[in-house]
């Protein structure tokens, strides 16, 4: 059979045409051929922008039209800063947007989701899923970059470990080596911990952006896709005898309606999946009833448990004997020849995309840490038990909390556990902007050190914007596109967490001082010599901590009375025919950038949906 264009009934709709999306949707279609399927996205299809394609553009996207452009709520540990949480809002969602980062957390941290109560999810059979994923490109492998273990060679979206390695990036393992930090060579399998190179997803033959678009030319044509068009809300037909309501079909901001026969599968983001169901009327009754939108599921856990990776950074002014990217925002005739290299596909600056990284526990960075007042390596007062005691007095007792504290309190996941990454970054990437051409600093060049704090403690929300849920649109009376749902990470809420980014700041000067790092650069530009006491190390955390852009667990895949908004299956607690496939499920936040684990997540959900439904095929 072949299913028609332009219906309204479908078998499966997918809302959201993002990471998870288009990878459950085209693994669904591949199981279920005979089967219809809609996916309905808010953003346009832009498969020829190069904005999204060129590696070296990376970041661009953000704060345009292809960006929801969310904010959080003013933030009290950010000195009240509102930051901006970009999302993706394009065929491909936040895969199309994202720093191309591809790497993976540790064995326990998976193990873990299924101790949470959730039979299956482990690192077993999400390891396997997320081989599936990737074609690991090893032609263009240099030696000593990486060894065999932990990347696929046969799923669509294209990874390889970047050439394009600037001569002043090359300092990094060698300075991380001698503050005692091994390489690690196989830092997908499970063990991320040490210093290392690491994939981007990048097709190695065009070098353009390997995303979720790359799952759709797997399906056959009864895959269909919508683009330009939002959904409002999930419909539920009134419990029956079972007192269950079903999911039914969707409709859009234009009120549309769209049915489901079988199953709808939302893979709206970590934002707009629970916001999604509240505007459905599934979530806290209280926060529904203030929103004036009648409750038909109570299920409190929704928009809750908000876990995001905090990040700070230090950036350093380059000698000026060394060209790095940020040329390519000054100097507009190297950037146009460096254009026409990429596309002759040569060497060029458009290419590179960071490689260099590193994952330690406490103990590895406090190893290089010297008790000698007068000592450079005096980069903190703080010993491990401090960091535990800390941890202790910022937990409370929600499952994923209590999963954090476990990886510094169980003395084996404590020494396999990263709880810092830090990534050497080429060119600027403060919380302020670049400089702009009036300042004296335009024209400067930078290395920046990254760091990205692995387990903060803070759990926050998302939730209906109560005092005003929709925005009515202008083009029609009777429909009206939902506000923005309101997004409180509660970042640096904690002892803890602020703690943690102080220390990674500091331990990222010294860092920094230890050769042949310290010979790439003559400045340091962020923080400054002026930033040396607690205080101004405090006032500087405070005011330039952002996000690294993952959060996770608002939808949270574990049992019901634990806050839980799916079960195992992925199904959305108390309907019928709904589920969530997306970063919203993850109970707990892992030491690694998310998209790999949301494509596994993808990847288990569709062999999940389809042996339900295989024997229809
Ligand atoms: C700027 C940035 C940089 C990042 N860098 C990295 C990195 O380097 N490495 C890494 O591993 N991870 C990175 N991430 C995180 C990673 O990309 C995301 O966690 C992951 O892509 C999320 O996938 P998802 O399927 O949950 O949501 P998304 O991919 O965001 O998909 C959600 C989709 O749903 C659509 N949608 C939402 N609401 C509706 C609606 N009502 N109707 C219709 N469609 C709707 C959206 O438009 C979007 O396409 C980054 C993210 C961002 C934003």
């Amino acid at each position: 059979t072949t299913c028609s264009q332009g219906a309204t009934d479908y078998d499966f709709i997918i809302v959201g045409g993002g990471t998870a999306g288009l990878a459950v949707a085209s693994r669904l279609n591949q199981r279920l051929p005979h089967q219809c399927t809609l996916i309905i996205e808010a953003g346009p299809d832009a498969a020829s922008e190069p904005r999204i394609n060129i590696p070296g553009y990376r970041g661009s996207t953000i704060g345009t039209v292809y960006d929801w452009n969310f904010t959080v709520t003013p933030q009290p540990g950010l000195n009240d800063r509102a930051i901006a949480h970009p999302r993706g809002k394009v065929l491909g969602g936040s895969s199309a947007l994202n720093l191309m980062t591809w790497d993976r957390a540790s064995v326990a941290e998976f193990d873990a989701w299924e101790e949470l109560g959730n039979p299956g999810w482990n690192w077993e059979s999400m390891y396997a899923a997320m081989l599936d994923v990737e074609t690991f490109n090893r032609t263009f492998l240099g030696p000593g970059r990486y060894g065999d273990e932990g990347m696929g060679d046969s799923g669509p979206i294209d990874t390889f470990i970047n050439e394009q390695v600037p001569i002043q990036q090359q300092a990094w393992i060698p300075a991380m080596e001698s503050l005692g930090i091994s390489q690690n060579l196989e830092s997908l399998n499970g063990n991320p911990l040490g210093v290392m190179y690491q994939p981007s997803n990048i097709d190695r033959s065009t070098y353009t952006r390997s995303y979720s678009t790359s799952y759709l030319p797997l399906a056959n044509a009864n895959l269909h896709i919508l683009t330009n068009t939002t959904v409002a809300k999930v419909l539920l037909s009134s419990p029956g005898t079972s007192n269950t309501p079903t999911a039914t079909g969707v409709l859009t901001t234009t009120n549309l309606t769209f049915t489901a026969r079988k199953e709808i599968i939302l893979a709206a983001g970590s934002f707009k999946s629970p916001h999604l169901l509240e505007l459905s009327g599934i979530g806290n009754t209280s926060i529904l009833t203030s929103a004036g939108i009648k409750p038909i599921v109570s299920l409190p856990g929704v928009g809750e448990n908000l876990q995001d990776h905090i990040r700070i950074q230090n950036s350093y002014e380059l000698k000026p004997n060394y060209t790095g990217t940020d040329i390519l925002r000054f100097n507009s005739t190297r950037a146009a020849e460096e254009l026409t290299k990429y596309y002759a596909g040569e060497p060029s600056l458009y290419r590179y995309t960071g490689s260099s990284y590193a994952f330690l526990t406490w103990e590895d960075v406090l190893s290089s840490n010297s008790s000698s007042p007068t000592s450079p390596a005096n980069f903190t007062s703080l010993t491990p038990a401090d960091i535990t005691d800390l941890a202790r007095s910022s937990t409370d007792q929600s499952p994923a909390s209590r999963t954090k504290l476990s990886y510094l309190t169980d003395p084996h996941l404590r020494a396999s556990t990263p709880q810092l990454e830090l990534i050497f970054s080429d060119g600027y990437t403060g919380a302020v902007p670049y400089p702009a051409p009036s300042s004296a600093d335009y024209g400067k060049q930078f290395v920046t050190i990254i760091a990205s704090i692995m387990h903060p403690f803070a759990r926050g929300s998302v939730h209906v914007n109560t005092t005003s849920p929709s925005s009515s649109t202008p083009s029609s009376s009777s429909s009206s596109t939902p506000a923005n749902p309101v997004i409180n990470p509660q970042y640096l809420s904690n002892a803890y967490d602020l703690t943690a980014a102080t220390l990674a700041s500091r331990y990222m000067r010294y860092i920094a001082s230890t050769a042949p790092i310290a010979a790439v650069w003559q400045a340091e530009f962020y923080p400054g010599s002026g930033v040396q006491t607690d205080a101004q190390w405090e006032t500087y955390v405070r005011q330039n901590t952002g996000t690294i852009y993952h959060p996770v667990g608002t939808c949270a895949m574990l049992p019901r009375g634990d806050g839980g908004v799916v079960d195992s299956e992925l199904r959305v607690y108390g309907v019928e025919g709904l589920r969530v496939v997306d970063a919203s499920v993850m109970p707990v936040l892992l030491s690694a950038h998310v998209q790999t684990a949301v494509y596994g997540i993808a990847e288990r959900a569709a062999g999940i949906i389809a042996a339900k439904w295989s024997g229809g095929d």
